[in-house]
């Protein structure tokens, strides 16, 4: 039943596909298979599934009761079914009780919130609007180390940085699977990003991490460059009075990227701004939505059937047309060659460990969808807080702008068409990576961080806190780098911090934690290796610093962190060092200064806007057409 069809049709694309799709009322976006794999992969499959269960058990009890004082039950087959049925459950449900109540009492001894209800415990905190700030408060209200309970999930949060560090790159715990499993049928399957630390993760990202090399991010560079350019050239032509969402904007342009990069294949998210109403358009939209109708399935169980209402059938065809394009970009990169070292040309070439065999499109085919569902969000909403950040400190908009024309990047007068940004030229912008990086602490995509279980074994850590098997240890990113007993100035934006080098390791003498906890760690000694600190390229000296404890985890840390950080920071570093070189952004005013701003910050997934960022983006140069606009007359940008 959950076995993938892949339909044939031409998309917007124009790709051929193999066979004709199964239509639904959804129209032809959505096809049955989808729907079936979805229900099956329900949210809520382990409630469903326990709930059957239950029902199961309690069927099987009834039974066994009447065999045995009813002949019309009393076949021997009926008797023993039921009582091995009544026994095993039995057995799981003291197992399961016996568990629960072992982690309650292992964490007993830890400060932490009080449920306001006893049954969904602290639920509250995983469908809060800003749970990344929620947990943040909560880290600053109980410290370092605090518990907390959903249901019958027992957790222990960490924001020290000493164990948060060791919690991450220790082989001993893997993803909490649930976290991740709601996504697999939107995606297609289990893949890189949701799937257990298992073999077939260890080859699939063995084989393709080397496209993210520093040779590729030369390639992308080309990419990035010529994309920003073409997005700079729109935001001219709409010029300063039009407020713009720059965040869909920068969405599309890590769409783009990631499409040309990745596959070869132009997405023409940012060309089809041009064509609002065009096919194209609408994929792209679908793309850029996928997220946020994910979330809503999430958080809202009737979007899954009340198929009568508009927003709900929209919400299908959102999902629908996203996995379109990513069986158009199957299609493509099988009937094409792709550039040799690609990430297209390593996931073709890599091996499925079970078979030895190339990989199945459905195994493809979930890393295809991941690859943009992990990189567009969080490489577009970054660059939005960047520009947003930057709008709100004249200070560093001032030096950014004087590192530009230090390096001839700037649009002056004199110069009004500067150079094309070049690869040496990344390395030197030091400033504009320090304002990235502060932009990384205070707004990490993946805010809510990391939850990493040991599903078999009980662990220790720091010799001290005991966590039988089964605890989730949640570390949080924006809490992590955003309490005060981590960082000093911390509700600050300061990217100065950065141009001291090390500023992402913890600093020993202000560990948060009694010196005790710290005794196993030759912390001195691991803190004693020099650091380059804001250089691009210093991921070389990043090896050599790895036991050193972080503070700083936008792209976690250990076996599982971000296979596309390469990618993300060659990206954001040229697109916002091409869009400053020409303009200089400023808050729209309907987005109601930075409270606003604050106000529509959500966590869909990533931390992101609702209903975008929009800003004016005024020349450096004023152009003819933008001489002289007044910007108090504003009108927005509806079509993006
Ligand atoms: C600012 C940009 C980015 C940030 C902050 C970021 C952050 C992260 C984080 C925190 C994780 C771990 C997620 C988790 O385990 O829950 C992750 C994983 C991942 N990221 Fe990124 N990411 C960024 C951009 C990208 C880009 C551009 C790509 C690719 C085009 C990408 C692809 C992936 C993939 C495939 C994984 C799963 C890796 C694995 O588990 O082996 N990311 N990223």
């Amino acid at each position: 039943m959950l076995c993938h069809v892949f339909p044939a049709r031409t998309n917007a694309y124009g790709f051929k596909e193999p066979q004709k799709p199964r239509q639904f009322p959804f129209g032809k976006h959505v096809c049955l298979s989808d729907v079936v794999q979805q229900l099956a992969w329900h949210k809520y499959d382990f409630m469903f599934f326990g709930a059957v269960l239950i029902v199961a058990f309690f069927s099987a009890l009834t039974c066994l009761t009447r065999a045995t004082i009813s002949s019309k039950y009393g076949h021997p087959v009926t008797v023993s079914v039921s009582s091995v049925f009544v026994a095993l459950a039995t057995y799981a449900a003291i197992r399961f009780f016996a568990g629960t109540r072992r982690r309650a009492k292992a964490l007993e001894h830890l400060p932490g919130p009080t449920p306001k209800y006893w049954l969904p415990g602290f639920m509250g905190l995983i469908v809060s609007r800003q749970p990344h700030r929620y947990a943040t408060k909560l880290a600053e209200k109980f410290g370092p180390i605090f518990k907390f309970r959903v249901l019958w999930y027992h957790a222990v949060c960490i924001t020290d940085p000493v164990l948060a560090t060791h919690v991450l790159r220790s082989k001993h715990v893997d993803k909490l699977r649930f976290k991740y499993s709601f996504l697999d049928p939107f995606l297609g399957g289990t893949n890189l990003l949701t799937g257990h630390t298992d073999e077939h993760w260890k080859a699939v990202r063995k084989a393709v991490a080397p496209s993210f090399s520093a040779g590729n991010m030369k390639l992308a560079l080309a990419h990035i460059v010529e994309r920003t350019l073409a997005l700079a050239d729109y935001l001219e032509e709409g010029g300063s009075v039009k407020s713009f969402n720059v965040d869909n904007l920068l969405l599309r342009e890590s769409m783009d990227v990631i499409g040309r990069f990745g596959f070869q294949k132009d997405m023409n998210a940012l060309k089809s701004l041009r064509t609002p109403h065009a096919e194209e358009n609408m994929d792209a939209v679908s793309l850029l939505n996928a997220t946020q109708e994910i979330v809503d399935r999430f958080k809202i169980v009737w979007r899954w059937w009340r198929v009568w209402r508009e927003d709900v059938r929209a919400g299908w065809v959102t999902i629908g047309r996203f996995k379109n394009i990513v069986r158009g970009l199957l299609s493509h990169i099988k009937a094409t060659q792709p550039q040799r070292g690609s990430f297209a040309d390593l996931l073709l070439r890599a091996k499925d460990p079970k078979t030895g065999r190339r990989l199945s499109d459905r195994k493809m085919f979930p890393e295809i969808a991941a690859l943009f569902f992990a990189g567009v969000d969080t490489t577009g909403h970054t660059g939005t807080f960047c520009l947003f950040a930057i709008s709100q400190h004249p200070e560093v908009e001032e030096k950014v702008v004087a590192e530009l024309a230090e390096h001839g990047l700037l649009a002056t007068k004199d110069n009004p068409n500067p150079r094309t940004l070049a690869y040496p030229d990344l390395g030197k912008l030091t400033y504009l990576q320090a304002v990235i990086k502060e932009t990384l602490r205070m707004y990490p995509p993946v805010g809510i961080g990391q939850v990493r279980v040991s599903a078999s074994h009980d662990i220790t850590l720091a010799d001290r806190l005991h966590l039988p098997a089964g605890t989730c240890i949640w570390v949080p990113h924006h809490a992590i780098q955003n309490v005060s007993f981590n960082w000093a100035d911390h509700d600050k934006f300061k990217p100065e911090r950065w141009l001291t080098p090390g500023t992402e390791y913890a600093v020993t003498e202000k560990l948060p934690l009694p010196k005790e906890w710290y005794k196993n760690w030759d912390l001195d000694k691991a803190s004693s290796a020099p650091s380059t600190g804001t250089n691009i390229d210093s991921d070389e000296q990043e090896e050599n610093d790895s036991r050193r404890p972080k503070r700083y985890f936008p792209f976690a840390e250990g076996p599982r962190s971000c296979v596309g950080q390469s990618l993300a920071k060659v990206s954001l570093v040229a697109t916002m060092a091409t869009l400053l070189s020409r303009f200089s952004f400023k808050l729209a005013d309907e987005m109601g200064g930075p409270e606003g701003v604050l106000k529509r910050e959500r966590y869909t997934l990533v931390i992101g806007l609702k209903g975008g960022m929009y800003m004016h983006a005024v020349p450096r140069v004023p152009t003819a057409g933008t001489d002289g606009q007044e910007s108090s007359t504003t009108t927005s940008d509806e079509d993006c």
